[in-house]
């Protein structure tokens, strides 16, 4: 099994949605990511410029939120994560992404994705 550093249950607010009424409001959004990263490298080093800092990356990801307006959350999804697997030089990342308030009679709606970088780092 590969390495990973997670993120789990980032909380994002963001204006997202197809409808009107929706591009008038911000709602909220949460982020569960799985980065593969071999985890050895920083152990040895105690270096956290050696791994992938979730700090920096969850920051990226309200940044990004509060910037940026789609419809789709599948289009949000996919513009961050290419944004992401540039910035921080990700091999493969798995999101899973949820939109809490769109159906209330379900316990959670939303989209997950895997994709990898073109690159290998
Ligand atoms: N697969 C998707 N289905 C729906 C989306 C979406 O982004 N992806 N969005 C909506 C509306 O914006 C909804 O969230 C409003 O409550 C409907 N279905």
């Amino acid at each position: 099994m590969k390495d990973l550093v997670f993120i789990e249950g980032l909380k994002a607010q963001a204006v997202i949605g197809v409808y009107d009424w929706e591009k008038e409001i911000q709602q909220e959004l949460v982020f569960d990511l799985e980065m593969e990263h071999d985890n050895r490298v920083p152990a040895a080093t105690d270096d956290l410029s050696k791994t992938l800092d979730y700090e920096a990356i969850s920051n990226h990801i309200l940044r990004f939120c509060a910037e940026r307006q789609f419809e789709l959350i599948e289009t949000l999804a996919e513009n961050l994560v290419d944004e992401l697997i540039v910035d921080f030089k990700l091999n493969a990342v798995t999101l899973t992404l949820r939109k809490p308030g769109a159906v209330p009679a379900a316990r959670a709606v939303g989209v997950k994705i895997h994709r990898k970088s073109a690159i290998m780092y």
